[in-house]
């Protein structure tokens, strides 16, 4: 990697002139931090073609910082992100971005803080401060704070008084608040153990380690009593999460216009089949199998029962208990579907559950994944994708782009799961039975998600 600060600023003023005049062509304004009426899911945010232009800037920006700021700053800075990770948590859970919300728009005073939350405003203060320092809400005077457009995206959909009422449901419909309550309890308690169980990889996983249950899954133990907060704050992200990634990515994986009438989908591991919801509105001459642990099961009768009744009553969508590991019980369906599924499983589990598939599988069936797709930082692997390829020196060939990879070591902590390379997808599904057909990647969001799809070997 060079350190070519003239090539770095070029590529942020061509990539800053191109993102303006979208905007100025569009009649926009540019959405300035400050813009608590900010949407980031109006269409010109979510422009593929300018996703890239942001993506290109972000990384020539962190480049260039990361050339000319000393070292020593880099490296505390890193070993300090815990503290990033607490100050958000903090003030999630004493619920500071609902009360901010809920008073006045020009900010409130860490006092009124302090009075509707009932913690000390000299700690909300300080929270507040190190978080504005790093663009997450603003500081419009001393002790006085107010939502920025980052920090909006923290807030729950309910307000403060809601909340209140019903803490049990207070992260419902609001996936970002959820995941950020998550990764500051639950995940960064099990990070302190992840160097000990690396060195130790027989050992339980950061997650047993923290809590002390030795080789129960997570999940399982969101489930036990006494962690009902959690299992609900974690339903609420995954809620969130399928319904946030753009329906095309994963409908035009699936293909369904190919597939002959009445073929089957099989959907595993689906939850309660917010995935499948989607595919049937968009392939309506398909059938669909939506199989899950008992648990999601039970969630999906209700789902479907509020949602599309019909649809099981007519035998179009069947709801089954299936477990990975054992065999597939819907022979040679048309598609065999895992969304968002494979990454909490480590490479033997993983395989196992192709290996399952594959024997279900028909010569013709698909194996269809739609998951988060790691890449190197460097190019010159066949790895290397067509994305990958176009991105102009002296840039990382993954942009610096850091959720996978972030995402990565967060499953390895939680769940002893893996994020995977094209290449990684490609051997494991090869030892499983199938070849790799394609890969679609989605250039818009922040997890850098694909679909994948592979053909019987
Ligand atoms: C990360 S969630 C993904 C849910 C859904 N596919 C989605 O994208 O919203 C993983 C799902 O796998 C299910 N699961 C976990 N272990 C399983 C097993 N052994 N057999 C079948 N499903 C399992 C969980 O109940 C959960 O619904």
């Amino acid at each position: 990697m060079s350190g070519d600060l003239t090539s770095l600023l070029s590529i942020i003023n061509t990539q800053t002139s191109i993102l303006q005049s979208a905007y100025a062509k569009s009649n926009t304004p540019f959405p300035s931090i400050d813009d608590s009426s900010f949407n980031p899911a109006s269409s010109i945010e979510m422009d593929p073609q300018l996703a890239r232009t942001r993506q290109l800037i972000v990384a020539a920006a962190s480049q260039l910082i990361a050339s000319v700021q000393p070292p020593a700053e880099i490296v505390q800075d890193a070993a300090l992100a815990f503290v990033k990770t607490s100050a958000l948590g903090f003030l999630v859970d004493i619920n500071v971005p609902e009360a901010l919300k809920g008073g006045n728009p020009e900010g409130m005073h860490v006092d009124e803080l302090g009075k509707a939350t009932g913690v000390d405003p000299s700690y909300i203060a300080r929270a507040l401060r190190y978080l504005s320092t790093r663009h997450i809400f603003t500081e419009v005077s001393p002790n006085v704070f107010k939502h920025n457009r980052n920090s909006l995206l923290a807030t729950k959909s309910k307000s403060l008084a809601e909340v209140k009422k019903d803490p049990l449901r207070a992260f419902e419909k609001a996936p970002l608040a959820a995941f950020v309550g998550l990764l500051a309890d639950e995940g960064m308690k099990s990070g302190c153990h992840l160097s000990p169980h690396l060195q130790n990889p027989r050992a339980p996983s950061p997650f047993s380690l923290m809590s002390g249950t030795n080789t129960k899954r997570y999940w399982d133990i969101l489930k036990e009593p006494g962690n009902e907060f959690r299992d609900q704050r974690f339903i609420a992200m995954m809620d969130g999460q399928t319904e946030a990634h753009p329906e095309e990515i994963v409908i035009s994986g699936i293909n369904g216009n190919a597939l002959a009438q009445n073929g089957v989908v099989v959907e595993l591991g689906g939850n309660v089949g917010t995935a499948t919801f989607r595919l049937k509105k968009t392939y309506p001459h398909l059938k669909y199998v939506v199989q899950d642990l008992k648990t999601g099961i039970d969630a999906a009768e209700v789902y479907w029962k509020e949602r599309d009744a019909g649809a099981v009553t007519s035998g179009q969508v069947s709801l089954q208990v299936h477990n990975f590991f054992d065999p597939q019980p819907v022979k040679n369906a048309a598609v065999y579907f895992l969304h968002s599924v494979l990454h909490d499983w480590d490479d033997p589990q993983a395989r196992k559950m192709l290996s399952n598939i594959r024997g279900a599988a028909g010569s013709n069936s698909k194996l269809v994944i739609f998951d988060m797709l790691t890449r190197y930082s460097i190019k010159g692997s066949k790895d290397t994708d067509e994305h990958s390829l176009q991105v102009p020196d002296p840039l990382l060939a993954n942009l610096g782009i850091a959720m996978p990879t972030a995402m990565d070591m967060s499953l390895l902590m939680l769940l002893g799961g893996k994020g995977r390379t094209r290449d990684d997808f490609e051997k494991l599904a090869r030892e499983a039975g199938w070849k790799l057909e394609s890969v679609k990647v989605d250039p818009t969001v922040i997890f850098s998600m694909a679909t994948l799809t592979f053909s019987a070997a």
